[in-house]
């Protein structure tokens, strides 16, 4: 199996007179883990759908490998799909559900069971074999619906969901195991989630989308300490979006700095107050409401290490003073003080 690189260009979908995938341009490297992250409704699935070949672009073009793939059905384009539900036959045990693509497309019975048997053992299933799917926990029924995926020998592996139906402690593990299978395989690998935390422990390439846009696509390095938007700073979590003489800024929670006692809000700080104190065992979290800010930049977070914290607790109902450093204030592109925004000489001394 090779990982085949996957491009969208000026990419749209329309359902009637609503856009769900707004033009999109996004390259995919060849053998990438990448993620496609947002809200519910941003046109993730869609997306995917559109790569997968079920749901036909209305404008632009798809190309995968060198080839455009816009007019190919699905079964042509090189890619396989797994679904949030894992869609087994209960009927068949996990041996004939994996080698039951390849029984329809008339791959005779002793290779297509050694091509299962090899794709159970990839998935570290193969001792379940002759179970049926109802005798299997999900996290093992989630491994022989990829096995099933990844039976044609797919250039892409398209995920929708994946780990979205396993309780916490099993998402944990399969999300391991996928990231193994990935480098081990070496296909790209497209999956959609609205969990941050997934994207950034998956991903070489984390796309973040919001209103069937890209807001930005990038390493998760790169989209954490760099967040081009306001909604990108928000969505991925761990900065606090502030309204700087400049315009809006990201500075994350971890740059905040507590100070007890309110002093006025400068370009370099703002005065506080502490609404809830939450112990977390290496760090605690505090979030605070600024004193003069308007509503959309007024909740704030901090975090302190323990033992920092320790040493000068804050409680619920101080008032502090919370600043940055320059260096720590990312401007957004989207710089503009939203309209209820306080004005420049609110916020200067
Ligand atoms: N068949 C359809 N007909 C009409 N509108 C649709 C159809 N499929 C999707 N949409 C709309 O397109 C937009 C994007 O949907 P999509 O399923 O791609 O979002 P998503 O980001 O995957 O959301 P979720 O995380 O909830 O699955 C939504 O507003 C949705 O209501």
């Amino acid at each position: 199996m090779h990982g085949a690189s996957v491009e969208l260009m000026s990419v749209s979908k329309r359902y009637g007179t609503a856009v769900a995938v707004d033009a999109v341009d996004l390259k995919i490297p060849g053998g990438a883990y990448c993620c496609l992250l947002g809200p519910s409704g941003c046109g993730k699935t869609t997306t995917l759908r559109m790569i997968a070949g079920h749901e036909t672009a209305s404008d632009g073009s798809l190309l995968i490998g060198p080839r455009e793939v816009g007019h190919l059905p699905p079964a042509a384009r090189g890619t396989a799909m797994m679904f949030q539900s894992y869609a087994l036959f209960p009927h068949l045990n996990c041996l004939d559900n994996v080698a039951f693509g390849p029984r329809m497309r008339g791959v005779d019975k002793a290779t297509r069971q050694r091509k299962a048997r090899e794709m159970l053992a990839l998935v570290r299933m193969e001792g379940f074999a002759h179970r049926l799917p109802a005798q299997l926990s999900g996290g093992q029924q989630q491994r022989v619906a990829l096995a099933r995926a990844l039976v044609t020998e797919p250039s892409v592996l398209l995920l929708d969901e994946p780990l979205s139906a396993l309780d916490p402690f099993l998402r944990i593990q399969v999300r391991a195991e996928l990231k193994r299978l990935q480098a081990e395989l070496g296909i790209t690998f497209i999956h959609v989630t609205h969990s941050q935390e997934e994207a950034m422990a998956l991903s070489d390439l984390v796309v973040v989308m919001n209103h069937g846009r890209i807001e930005q696509a990038g390493t998760p390095r790169e989209v954490f300490s760099r967040p081009d938007t306001a909604f990108v700073a928000r969505f991925i979590g761990g900065h606090n979006v502030i309204a700087t003489p400049g315009g809006l800024a990201a500075v994350r929670v971890d740059r905040m700095r507590l100070l007890h006692g309110a002093g006025p809000a400068t370009p370099l700080s703002l005065g506080a107050r502490v609404e809830t104190v939450e112990y977390q065992g290496s760090f605690v979290q505090l979030r605070l409401r600024a004193l003069d800010a308007v509503p959309s930049t007024a909740e704030l977070f901090a975090v302190m290490p323990d033992d920092a914290f320790a040493a000068r607790p804050f409680a619920v109902g101080d008032t502090v003073t919370a600043r940055w450093e320059a260096g720590d204030a990312h401007p957004l592109r989207d710089a503009q003080p939203p309209a209820d925004a306080p004005a420049l000489e609110e916020l200067t001394p």
